[in-house]
């Protein structure tokens, strides 16, 4: 008897998608048709989301400075309240509302939920309380996908005393798509994908995306989305999508097929 993969598990495909604040606002009735079609035809879907509009509206009215270094918030501890208290508060039970309301059985988490994202800090002196991912808790995923809910994460990670960490939405949507072996990733943002010179491309490699980021051709909010890109496919994950919200934009694959 042989015990290959396949003969023991059936064919699960499992996709890790992540919603940008900048296009978060303006989702509209087909974006959730299209995420509840992708649920009917088998395939489970978890959610990760950002929000930097959001958090940078209420640092406004709160008269909170902060500025990003790479494409990542460097934030204060007034910053880190506010970026919380955003996300969890606001953010994340309007995305698990519209879900549900599109008929698809989600539930709102974030760091902290059963420790689902331990971070600890990435660089205090440089970044403030922006954390990297120390571990993911796999299990909770596995039991909410198996029971058909759609896990909804905030990208708020916790330290070990509890104290909360941002982590920017890209980096949580690859690391948890990393923990839990997702077969493909998509960051739905703003723009149909990675557009150099002008010009939007349908296809993308890892040595195209190094050298447009030597170049300048890639910068800010999208140097987060091709490095987690990057580390999703040399860790195996077979496909990364940076698209808009017609899920239209760059494939990103190890190498071009075919071509
Ligand atoms: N080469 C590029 N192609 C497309 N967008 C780029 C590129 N380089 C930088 N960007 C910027 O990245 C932005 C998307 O990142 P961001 O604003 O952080 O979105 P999100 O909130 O979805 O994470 C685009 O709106 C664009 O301004
Ligand atoms: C550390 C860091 O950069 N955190 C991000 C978290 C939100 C986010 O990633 O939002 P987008 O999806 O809109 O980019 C921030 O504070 O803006």
């Amino acid at each position: 008897m042989t015990t290959s993969k396949s003969m023991h598990h059936t064919v699960r495909k499992r996709m890790v998608i992540k919603l940008g604040g900048s296009t978060l606002e303006g989702l509209n009735e087909s974006f959730f048709e299209n995420l509840k079609k992708l649920q009917e035809s088998g395939i489970e879907l978890i959610i990760t989301h950002g929000g930097g509009p959001a958090i940078n509206r209420e640092l406004a009215v709160r008269g909170v400075e902060s500025h990003a270094l790479n494409g990542i918030r460097v934030t204060s501890e007034a910053a880190i309240a506010i970026v919380q208290s955003t996300l969890i508060g606001k953010v994340n039970p309007a995305l698990v509302h519209e879900l549900t309301t599109a008929g698809i059985a989600a539930i709102g988490l974030n760091g902290f939920d059963g420790q689902l994202i331990v971070a600890d800090y990435l660089d205090k002196d440089v970044y403030g309380f922006v954390g990297e991912v120390k571990t993911v808790n796999t299990s909770l995923l596995e039991a909410l996908i198996s029971a058909g809910i759609v896990p909804v994460i905030a990208c708020i990670g916790a330290d070990e005393r509890g104290q909360a960490l941002n982590i920017n939405g890209d980096t949580v949507a690859s690391e948890i798509a990393l923990a839990i072996d997702a077969d493909s990733l998509l960051l739905v943002t703003d723009v149909s994908g990675i557009r150099i010179n002008n010009e939007y491309q349908s296809k993308a490699t890892p040595s195209f995306i190094n050298q447009w980021i030597e170049e300048g051709h890639i910068y800010g909010g999208m140097l987060p989305k091709v490095q987690g890109a990057l580390e999703c496919l040399s860790a195996g994950i077979p496909s990364v999508q940076i698209v808009g919200d017609s899920l239209v934009g760059t494939t990103i694959l190890s190498r071009m097929n075919g071509q």
